[in-house]
């Protein structure tokens, strides 16, 4: 590695800051191919989706916090970051330059704590052009050699399932009392989940978990961030300059397996009301969290069917235009939790699923993805996931949820849940 004095570099005594470099290369393997081998998992970064995103290793800075101001916390201290950063940036695009991933609670109270995590190095790629940046705290730029592949990642040693806070029973028996609910008119939408211990006999390589899962789940955003890895078919919101894209997901039906059987099950979960119902509550949660930042709105009367090799969903692609100057992580901040993982109204919803659920969701359901110094980012909602402990790597939580409303049928809703989990499963178990 050879070094640049940095430009204008900041007085020491101002705190933290750091200086940046990002140079275009020359570099064609797949970016989860870039992930080192031997770094503790909250060190490995991923954002990756059909082979583009961004992959990011080290922890050149981290950040918490925790409770109601988690976002806004966060936010600042990514302000003041960037404020003081000195960036060469060579290429100019989105994810280019100062980049933090993060990861926040699902709820309020939670005894996990949000994490913003800017790498030390970080692998983009987008429309076929790739970079690299190096982030460091020395006041000095660095310019690195072509990043080299690491290694194959070994499978997961002997994993063995057991239940975890909420059994198969008891996710029944709180569908069934939140069914009783609805019908009382407390809500008209909640979203339970419950999870599933999976332990090895030695410890799980993150990288293993993100290979498996962007292998068959090309139609989700691969993630991994401070040690919470999944691959979400869910985007909460996505800042590309001006403009504001969101995916959302709510009705869900399993598939069998058989292609003619699968396609005439789409075709009933597009008609049924049941699920057009819950997935109408998830739109328009949405919509009405967005609108303050946009002037305009494009959300499609009807949603199309998005096939995944485990389960199909109803899902809406809603795109707007940014009116203010919003970022990425204020927009999921404003959007979370929407209908697809809290439920209608939100408030009561979410206190429904402290009463009911009886489980911390830690930074399942949360939002999870990454900014940069624009503000532009992508946040997805940390579905189809699991939080690897972070006292012991051989152990990782899995969780899963269903969107509940009046027609809800807990038995069904069990099934579902184990179909959500099946991404992780099979990739903890896979060879
Ligand atoms: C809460 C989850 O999924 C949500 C996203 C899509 C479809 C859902 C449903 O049909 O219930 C859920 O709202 C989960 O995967 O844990």
């Amino acid at each position: 590695m050879s070094t640049l004095p940095a430009p204008d570099a900041p007085s020491p005594a101002a705190g933290p800051s750091v200086v940046v470099r990002t140079v275009p290369i020359d570099a064609d393997h797949p970016l989860l191919a870039y992930l080192p081998a031997g770094l503790p998992h909250d060190e490995l970064l991923s954002w990756v989706r059909r082979g583009e995103g961004l992959v990011g290793w080290g922890a050149a800075l981290t950040f918490e916090a925790a409770g109601e101001g988690r976002f806004r916390e966060a936010e600042a201290w990514w302000g003041e970051l960037t404020r003081r950063a000195v960036v060469r940036d060579d290429v100019h695009r989105a994810g280019s330059g100062l980049v933090c991933f993060g990861s926040f609670p699902f709820a309020s109270d939670s005894a996990e704590q949000a994490r913003l995590v800017v790498p030390s190095t970080i692998v983009g790629r987008r429309d076929g052009h790739t970079w690299l940046t190096t982030v460091s705290l020395e006041p000095q730029l660095s310019i690195l050699e072509d990043p080299s592949v690491a290694g194959d990642p070994e499978p997961p040693v002997d994993v063995a399932f057991a239940d975890g806070a909420v059994s198969p029973a008891d996710y029944a028996h709180a569908v069934a009392e939140a069914v009783q609910r609805i019908a009382a008119g407390e809500v008209d939408k909640v979203v339970l989940a419950r999870d599933l211990v999976a332990t090895a006999s030695a410890p799980i390589d993150p990288r293993w978990l993100l290979r498996r899962l962007a292998e068959r789940y090309e139609n989700t955003w691969v993630f991994s961030v401070a040690g919470l890895v999944g691959a979400t078919p869910e985007l909460l919101v996505r800042r590309d300059k001006g403009l504001i894209t969101s995916r959302v997901l709510a009705g869900t039906i399993r598939r069998t397996g058989d292609d003619a059987k699968d396609l005439a099950l789409a075709a009933s979960l597009a008609r049924s009301s049941k699920d057009l119902e819950e997935h109408e509550y998830a739109v328009r949660s949405v919509a009405e969290a967005l609108a303050p930042h946009c002037s305009s709105m494009n959300v499609p009367e009807a949603p199309f069917v998005l096939h995944l090799p485990n389960v199909m969903h109803l899902a809406t692609d809603v795109a707007a235009v940014s009116a203010d100057d919003a970022s990425s992580l204020t927009l999921a901040a404003a959007l979370h939790p929407s209908a697809a993982v809290g439920g209608t109204p939100t408030a009561r919803a979410v206190e429904l699923i402290a009463e009911l659920e009886h489980m911390d969701r830690g930074r399942y359901a949360g939002p999870v993805g990454w900014m940069d110094a624009h503000g532009d980012g992508a946040w997805g909602i940390a579905l189809r996931s699991g939080a690897l402990d972070p006292q012991d790597s051989s152990q990782i939580t899995l969780y899963a949820g269903c969107g509940i409303v009046a027609g809800s049928d807990p038995e069904s809703e069990v099934a579902e849940s184990d179909a959500k989990l099946v991404p992780m499963r099979d990739a903890l178990t896979s060879r």
